[in-house]
């Protein structure tokens, strides 16, 4: 299990967040949701070892990842796919899977056909480069390339931002299939309330930098609360 506990970040003197508690479970989905701004990228960097916190404490499988860096919290089986995505424009989309091979053993450097078969279009498109693929196709290779690392725990910033709605449909059914085997625990940050709902187990609002709600994912969908936070 991945466990957030009281955890304060800051920006020199601006504080993004205020005693963040949470947790992820492999085999579920966790939401965390909340309008712009509230803090979800800040948590998420936290989770992968971008930002340390002032206070507080994360810990996976019983152990504190204080003072990890990215790298090795990326060896660990904590993959994080940014907002943004962070393809690399001008490396195609082979060299761009291949970056993963860096936190892998040497026996693991290969790209597994598995990923093809999540993400068919991607094996089309080998010899393209990053940048002239379309942002549906930039976030499917950037979800396929931290799948390389076999995570433990898949950690996705808003997957679904500016695109097209076949490939969010696309993007659900791996979230889901992923999920359904067991035993990876997806950390899914989302704006859209109808996304996050078909797909959460759990969930965490923020609201200026605090968990203002939390709960199962069914309750999502009926939640008035969760619509009032949400809605912009
Ligand atoms: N590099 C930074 N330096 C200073 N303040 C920052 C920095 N990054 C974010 N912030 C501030 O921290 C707060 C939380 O931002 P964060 O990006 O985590 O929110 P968010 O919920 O992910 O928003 P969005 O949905 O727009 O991505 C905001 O007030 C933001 O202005």
């Amino acid at each position: 299990m991945l466990s957030v506990n009281q955890l304060d970040v800051a920006y020199g003197a601006s504080q993004a967040l205020y005693g963040v508690s949470m947790s992820a479970q492999p085999g579920k989905v966790t939401c965390v949701l909340g309008r712009n701004g509230v803090g979800k990228t800040t948590l998420m960097k936290s989770l992968s070892g971008h930002l340390e916190p002032r206070a507080g404490d994360i810990q996976w499988q019983g152990k504190s990842l204080k003072g990890m860096a990215p790298y090795d919290r990326a060896k660990q089986g904590i993959a994080y796919v940014p907002q943004g995505r962070d393809i690399f424009a001008q490396l195609t989309v082979e060299e761009n899977l291949q970056t993963a091979f860096s936190a892998l053993p040497k026996s693991q450097r290969f790209i597994d056909p598995e990923v093809y078969s999540l993400f068919p279009v991607l094996q089309k498109m080998l010899k393209r480069r990053g940048g002239d693929l379309s942002g549906g196709q930039q976030q499917q290779l950037a979800i396929a390339r931290a799948l390389l690392l076999r995570p433990k725990v898949l950690i996705l910033d808003e997957p679904t931002e500016g695109i097209q709605p076949s490939i969010i449909k696309d993007i659900g059914n791996v979230i889901k299939l992923l999920r359904d085997r067991g035993d990876m625990a997806i950390v899914l940050v989302e704006q859209y309330l109808d996304f996050a709902a078909e797909l959460a187990d759990e969930f965490v609002i923020l609201e200026r930098g605090r968990v203002v709600a939390s709960g199962e994912g069914a309750e999502l969908k009926s939640s008035e609360e969760a619509r009032r936070l949400l809605a912009i």
